[in-house]
């Protein structure tokens, strides 16, 4: 997600080269055949072997027709250059009409929303892994709400929810639901999206945060490694991404220490319920998963 167009092939060389193998995709990226020309050089140089790497996709809003899912998810694929994906995700629980516009808009600008029920979607999300294009789906920006309805209904049950999630919105609620439900958790934007127009004036970028840097320069690591680590130690799985590969080795450090309960504690306290990514575009959707 927002990698410089031309340089997509380039940094996901880079990121399997210095040892990543979790690639996150999604279609509204815009960027899946540049993804896939890496995966497919890193293969064919006998860097890595495809199952040795770890591919999430993500069908988006305008594709929740049951009858699109099949064709989009063998499109990306396509794009990717690879045959299945291990993890296949609903990117938002919120339809839109089917468009090839990321952002079907009517003649006031306004998003059109289709009536498509995200539980629809699921089971054709399953039908997916019944014809071996993926090894297990899941659900990103689902609330707790939703993904019961989902689970209601699953034959295949959801084996990850992705969303957002760092010391401003801790997401410990919802956490604690999915454990129970034995979902993985996924924390994206893990750093606070340093580059989103929606840090605010007067709150620090988390990056910036006194008691991140003071952690920081307790632990000789770079703070990015502090928040890493948070949500390792948390039990989650943890998605960043770096357009610079000094950045994307250092970040691979983040388990060679260690943050005690109190520090741990004391990160979790920074929660204010602070969100970066808010899908404002699906504004008063009934579907849309939170407020604001
Ligand atoms: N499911 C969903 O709806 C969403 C999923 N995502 C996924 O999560 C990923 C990460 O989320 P994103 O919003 O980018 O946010 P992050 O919080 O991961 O921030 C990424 C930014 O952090 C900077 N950075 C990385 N490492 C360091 C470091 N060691 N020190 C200082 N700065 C650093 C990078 O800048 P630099 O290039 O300068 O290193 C980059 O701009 C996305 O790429 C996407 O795959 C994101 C949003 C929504
Ligand atoms: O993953 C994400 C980043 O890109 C999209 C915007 O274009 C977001 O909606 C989404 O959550």
């Amino acid at each position: 997600f927002q990698m410089p167009t031309n340089e997509v092939t380039r940094l996901v060389k880079d990121a399997i080269d210095v040892g990543y193998r979790h690639i996150d995709c999604a279609d509204v990226y815009g960027n899946q055949k540049d993804v896939g020309l890496a995966i497919e050089e890193k293969i064919k140089a006998g860097a890595v072997e495809r199952k040795d790497l770890f591919i999430t996709g993500k069908l988006w809003n305008t594709k929740h027709d049951p009858q699109l899912v099949c064709a989009t998810c063998q499109n990306a694929l396509n794009e990717l250059k690879i045959t299945y994906f291990d993890n296949y995700l609903i990117h938002w629980p919120t339809g839109f009409v089917d468009s090839e516009e990321k952002y079907p808009l009517d003649a006031n600008g306004q998003t059109l929303f289709s009536n498509i029920d995200y539980v629809d979607t699921w089971r054709a999300l399953e039908a997916l892994v019944d014809a071996g294009l993926c090894r297990s789906i899941g659900l990103s920006n689902f609330n707790v709400e939703q993904i019961k309805r989902v689970f209601e209904v699953a034959r295949i049950k959801p084996a990850n929810l992705q969303i957002e999630c760092h010391p401003y919105l801790n997401q410990s609620e919802l956490i604690d639901f999915c454990r129970k439900c034995n979902i993985v958790v996924t924390a994206y934007s893990p750093l606070g999206s340093p580059h989103s127009p929606y840090n605010k004036p007067g709150t620090y970028k988390l990056l910036e945060h006194p008691l991140i840097v003071d952690l920081a320069l307790s632990y000789k690591r770079a703070p990015a490694l502090i928040l890493l680590l948070y949500q390792i130690q948390r039990g989650n799985a943890v998605i960043t991404m770096s357009t610079k590969r000094e950045h994307m080795a250092d970040n691979l450090n983040a388990c060679s220490f260690e943050l005690n309960e109190t520090e741990m504690k004391r990160i979790d306290e920074l929660n204010f319920n602070g969100r970066y990514n808010l899908m404002e575009n699906a504004k008063g959707h009934p579907h849309h998963p939170f407020e604001y």
